[in-house]
């Protein structure tokens, strides 16, 4: 029989790549996603519960009827200057609504669970690349609305048969490289895609927030992971917790980190059009720099970015773009 695994926020843009990489891992991956922020045309690949993770009846009734083996864990609302305006609504979705979650999986008597965490669990890092036992210190409310959920899988890891897997993405971006899925937020606030809309001329210039920064050219560096490696680490996750893995948690960068006027470049480069922009304000809540040391996910999981090179992230993201747009 088919092994299920009930994927929490599936409707979503990582969460919908992972459940393809599932299928293709012979699992069968069980959505259940209240499409607050989700797409219902993302889930192709098996069943959707709608149902909010906040909703233990609902909950309850979708462990009952499909018997998960395991949960990956990605509903959450994550925008960072939403978190800052309304901490409570953080607070109440991605670190309340995964207290209700653990208490069901704790009462459906699952044992493996693997969390979407986050590199703005670290805030702005002691030292550089940031390796997992760099000090977590958030300097937002959504960092710190996931830390606290690591924090609780970890108490509950301790007193419980419930073992987790955190894993601390850093910046997700591109799409499935057959063309299946891609990146759909609804406000769209991330770099890459506003900036290849821009290029493509399928949305306005790209507003560059800050370029007085302490870094070589002035903007903001971060470490930009494909999404299919992204999918690719949660099997592997799951894999390693199905062989009595110990709760962890493990970064997921590439390793290597771009300057905004880097990621400019790259984009003209592989799409032979300028991105428009301009340079502005600062947006609050930005650290400088953000670059993973990933060498503990290769050591645990043998996880080794496929899709992660600057080129195949912005080609992917830009043919998503196009589909989109009918171009
Ligand atoms: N995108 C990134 O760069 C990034 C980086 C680090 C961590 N993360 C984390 O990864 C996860 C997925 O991110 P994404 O970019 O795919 O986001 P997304 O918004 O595309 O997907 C999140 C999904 O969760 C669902 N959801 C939200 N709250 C829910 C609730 N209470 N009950 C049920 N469903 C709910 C939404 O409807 C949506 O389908 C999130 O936990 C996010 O914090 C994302
Ligand atoms: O229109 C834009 C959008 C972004 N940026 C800059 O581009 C960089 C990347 O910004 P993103 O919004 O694409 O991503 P973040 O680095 O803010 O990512 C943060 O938010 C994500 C959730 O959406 C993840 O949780 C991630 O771990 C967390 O660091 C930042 O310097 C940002 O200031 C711009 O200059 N202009």
């Amino acid at each position: 029989m088919t092994r299920k695994v009930l994927v929490t926020g599936g409707a979503g843009y990582i969460g919908s790549h992972t459940c393809k990489a599932l299928v293709q891992a012979g699992y069968l991956p069980v959505t259940y996603d209240s499409l607050a922020r989700g797409f219902k045309d993302a889930v192709r690949y098996g069943p959707l519960v709608v149902g909010d993770i906040g909703d233990r009846a609902t909950l309850d009734a979708a462990l009952a009827e499909h018997q998960p083996i395991a949960i990956l864990h990605f509903a959450a609302l994550a925008y960072v200057g939403e978190s800052v305006t309304d901490p409570a609504l953080y607070y109440r979705n991605n670190t309340t609504g995964a207290l209700t979650l653990i208490e069901a999986a704790l009462a459906a008597g699952i044992d493996k669970l693997v969390f979407s965490s986050t590199c703005a669990t670290y805030g702005v890092p002691q030292r550089l690349p940031i390796d997992e036992d760099t000090p977590q210190a958030p300097i937002n409310p959504y960092g710190r609305s996931k830390r606290m959920v690591e924090q609780m899988l970890q108490d509950v890891g301790a007193a419980s048969p419930l073992r987790s897997v955190a894993l601390r993405y850093f910046n997700a971006s591109g799409a499935d490289p057959e063309g299946e899925l891609g990146e759909n937020h609804d406000p769209e606030t991330h770099l890459l895609p506003l900036a290849i809309d821009a290029a493509l001329g399928l949305g306005p210039a790209l507003q560059v927030f800050g370029n007085d920064y302490p870094t070589p050219d002035g903007t903001c560096i971060r470490d930009y992971i494909h999404v299919a490696d992204l999918a690719d680490a949660h099997v592997r996750a799951l894999t390693y917790l199905e062989n009595g893995g110990a709760t962890t948690a493990i970064n997921l960068g590439s390793g290597t980190g771009f300057s905004i006027r880097e990621i400019l470049t790259a984009i003209e480069t592989v799409l032979g059009v300028p991105v428009p922009h301009q340079f502005g304000p600062r947006r609050p809540g930005d650290p400088p720099s953000l670059v993973a040391l990933a060498e503990k996910a290769k050591d645990v999981l043998g996880w080794v970015p496929k899709h992660s090179d600057i080129e195949t992230i912005v080609r992917t993201a830009a043919t998503w773009a196009r589909r989109q747009h009918n171009r």
